[in-house]
């Protein structure tokens, strides 16, 4: 085991990472001046940078210093608010230890190494070696032969549904953002409205019209199952899923939709935001939205879909059990006559609640997989619309599954200890990924503090679980 007697080092680095304000007052200052440099980008966009790298310096300040509340003994030394006082016997034996080479937690490493390679670097070769889908239904796997849509589902894997340097995959998207529609249905699934896009070349992508501009705040009485969708959050959320190394969002980009029918309001067939009160209205014409790359069709992509355990009551008035009991995750789900003990479920659930938590999706109520890859199928995170919709709220209960399990993949740990460390940051990097898409900026700037806000609130998480079980009990290997 490569934590084999490096427990305490774990322990303490994660501690230690609490207390690190240099490496917060670097990476603020650096964000700071590089967004000072991007004032170039258009007058309306200039004024709301120049808000956002106010709010960074202000907001991360207290973030750390608020993260440096952890109850224990070496964060306490550290949380005097200078490096200098954490120079103590706790600081210098931490320091001994993550030189350990098995803890692979080396700071300077971390740092070193870019997100970009550490992520094609932790999952790159396990990635690859996961199976495919049925070879079967080569033929019919949608999209014309060769057509970037038809590689993208033939390389789809179990552990993950693309690579990232998979050339198809920004073809893909080149494509759904440019090529004619060739023709539109309503999709009736759902509660909101949708269409099912087809383009010339037998590809498909589910288009979401823009409700809201980005700014627009989900209004604080207002219950989780009552949001709307958002076309941005679905953007975001593929360009988030793709800087975590996860690739678990099938590809989506924005568009800008000409309505040649004139300046129209429409209003869609679903099971509840579908009357006339709800319509779709183009501005002079064109109509934003999100398209989402249609996945493999049954039978080769048939897929399992099944209630996730930490779905929501959607009832003011009912509790889900996980709201109730603390030990619903080790006492019931973790059990040996558990029904969800595939090996990879209970890290893919964490995983996906720290994605919708950074997110703020509060919707996650199935979970979906390859069904002729199930053990080892990766939960496919479609369905992201209900993101981004409060940037100054940390929805906590969003992470119960991380709370109650306490369980983490090692690689998962990684990503967010390197993002933690920097040098560049989360909200930095998901800036960058989303210029590439045509109706950037997607999210309003008051979302990337909040990003960065929020993974830290997840290293505290993972902080608390350590001190309650054990390193060894909390992290989970896994084969990257
Ligand atoms: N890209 C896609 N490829 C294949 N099927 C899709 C895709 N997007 C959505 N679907 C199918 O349509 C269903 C509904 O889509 P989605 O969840 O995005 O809509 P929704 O209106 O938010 O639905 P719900 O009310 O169930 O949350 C999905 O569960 C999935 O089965
Ligand atoms: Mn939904």
């Amino acid at each position: 085991m490569f934590f084999n007697g490096v427990e305490l080092s774990s322990v303490s680095w994660l501690l230690s990472l609490f207390c690190d304000e240099e490496t917060f007052q670097e990476t603020i200052s650096r964000q700071d001046s590089m967004i000072k440099q991007r004032r170039d980008v258009s007058s309306a966009i200039q004024s709301s940078l120049v808000e956002r790298s106010k709010s960074l310096v202000h907001g991360s300040m207290s973030f750390a210093q608020r993260a440096c509340r952890v109850d224990d003994e070496a964060a306490r030394t550290c949380c005097g608010g200078r490096v200098a006082s954490c120079d103590g016997p706790h600081h210098m034996l931490i320091r001994k230890l993550q030189a350990v080479p098995e803890a692979d937690f080396r700071r300077e490493r971390l740092r070193r190494t870019s997100m970009a390679d550490l992520v094609s670097s932790l999952g790159g070769s396990g990635r690859r070696a996961s199976k495919r889908l049925p070879a079967w239904n080569a033929k019919n796997t949608g999209g014309r032969p060769n057509s970037n849509y038809y590689r993208f589902h033939q390389n789809a894997r179990a552990a993950a549904l693309y690579e990232p340097d998979d050339p198809a995959i920004d073809g893909l998207i080149r494509d759904m953002a440019t090529k004619p529609f060739q023709t539109l249905e309503m999709m009736t699934r759902g509660t909101e409205l949708k269409l099912l896009v087809k383009f010339d070349d037998r590809s498909q992508a589910v288009f979401k019209p823009m409700r809201w501009g980005r700014d627009h705040e989900t209004l604080p009485n207002h219950y989780y199952f009552n949001d709307y969708e958002r076309h941005n959050a679905e953007i975001a959320a593929f360009h988030l899923d793709r800087v975590l190394g996860f690739y678990r969002v099938p590809p989506v980009t924005g568009r800008i939709v000409n309505m040649t029918i004139g300046n129209m309001c429409f209003f869609g067939e679903c099971t509840y935001y579908c009357d006339s009160r709800h319509s779709f209205c183009g501005e002079v014409d064109m109509l934003e939205g999100s398209l989402m790359a249609w996945l493999p069709e049954p039978p080769a992509g048939e897929r399992d879909r099944w209630r996730s355990p930490y779905r929501r009551s959607y009832s003011k008035f009912r509790k889900a059990d996980w709201e109730e009991d603390d030990g619903y995750c080790r006492q019931k789900l973790m059990q040996p006559d558990g029904t969800y003990l595939y090996p990879r479920f209970i890290p893919d659930l964490v995983d996906t609640h720290i994605f919708d938590f950074m997110t703020g999706n509060m919707d996650r109520h199935h979970v979906e997989v390859f069904q002729h890859l199930r053990n080892d199928s990766a939960p496919l995170l479609m369905d992201n619309g209900r993101g981004f919709g409060k940037s100054a709220v940390d929805e906590m209960s969003i992470l119960a599954p991380l709370q109650q399990c306490c369980k983490i993949r090692l690689s998962t740990l990684h990503k967010l200890a390197k993002l933690y460390i920097g040098p560049e940051r989360l909200s930095e990097l998901l800036d960058k990924s989303l210029r590439s898409d045509p109706v950037y900026p997607v999210l309003a700037t008051k979302y990337m503090p909040a990003l960065d806000r929020r993974l830290l609130i997840i290293l505290r998480a993972v902080a608390t679980c350590v001190k309650e079980y054990s390193v060894n009990d909390v992290i989970v290997p896994d084969k990257f």
